[in-house]
């Protein structure tokens, strides 16, 4: 409840202190960039089609690493729910650290809840978020357990990531279609193995293989 005694509606915001440490964007300094990365690959800035692109790819770019502050809601569990809270095969893409190409897949995010209950759709938002970053899957997968950690204290927390790596399947092995599963459990689903079979069972159900 809060201080007023009105069912509390809890609002947090969900920007890390991570990204608030993050320099400013510079976009003309992004745009002049691409445009010497083109010429050094041997482009001809002068064509048409290309004469717009240094702006086109540096705001895309830009587009993709700017993730969208949101207000966390989380409402009191007043019901003793205790029971797994699962969003399942939430579709994410985010750009790979290494090579800056992407990765794209599901995400399956969940926790058992303690004392408080956080609106659903910002486990899809959450996601989108953490995606919106130059990004290696493990560190992603280990973001959302602690966002969950950190914003509801819960008994419990779940985060299951597949994606394929374009960096493998366009470049480099060319192994197309391999999907990496990278997994994060913490509390009672890191130690109870029937509430871990039981999160794994609604994932799969949700699971890239049998959604793409
Ligand atoms: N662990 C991890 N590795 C990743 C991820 N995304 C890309 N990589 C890997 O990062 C590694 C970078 O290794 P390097 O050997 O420096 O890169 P490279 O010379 O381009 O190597 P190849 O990709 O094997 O051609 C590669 O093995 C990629 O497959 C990720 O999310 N997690
Ligand atoms: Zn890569």
């Amino acid at each position: 409840m809060s201080p007023e005694g009105t069912p509390a509606i809890v609002s947090l915001h969900a920007v890390t202190d991570d990204e608030r440490a993050r320099p400013a964007i510079d976009r003309d300094r992004a745009r002049a960039a691409v445009a010497d990365l083109l010429i050094a690959l041997g482009q001809d800035l002068d064509s048409p089609h290309l004469a717009e692109t240094p702006r086109r790819a540096a705001d895309a770019l830009i587009e993709l690493l700017t993730p969208e502050p949101f207000r966390a809601t989380t409402f009191p569990n007043d019901e003793g729910c205790d029971d797994l809270v699962v969003v399942a095969g939430i579709p994410f893409h985010s750009l790979c650290e290494h090579h800056l190409l992407p990765f794209r897949g599901v995400a399956h995010v969940g926790y058992l809840p303690g004392d408080r209950l956080v609106g659903l759709s910002k486990l899809a938002r959450i996601v989108e978020q953490s995606s919106r970053s130059l990004q290696v899957q493990e560190r992603m997968t280990r973001q959302l357990a602690e966002w969950l950690e950190r914003e509801l204290a819960p008994r419990g927390t779940g985060v299951v990531l597949e994606a394929e790596h374009l960096c493998m399947s366009l470049r480099g092995p060319r192994i197309v279609g391999s999907v990496t599963t990278t997994r994060s459990f913490t509390g009672l689903l890191r130690d109870d193995e029937r509430l871990r079979r039981e999160f794994e069972s609604r994932c799969d159900a949700q699971g890239m293989e049998r959604t793409r």
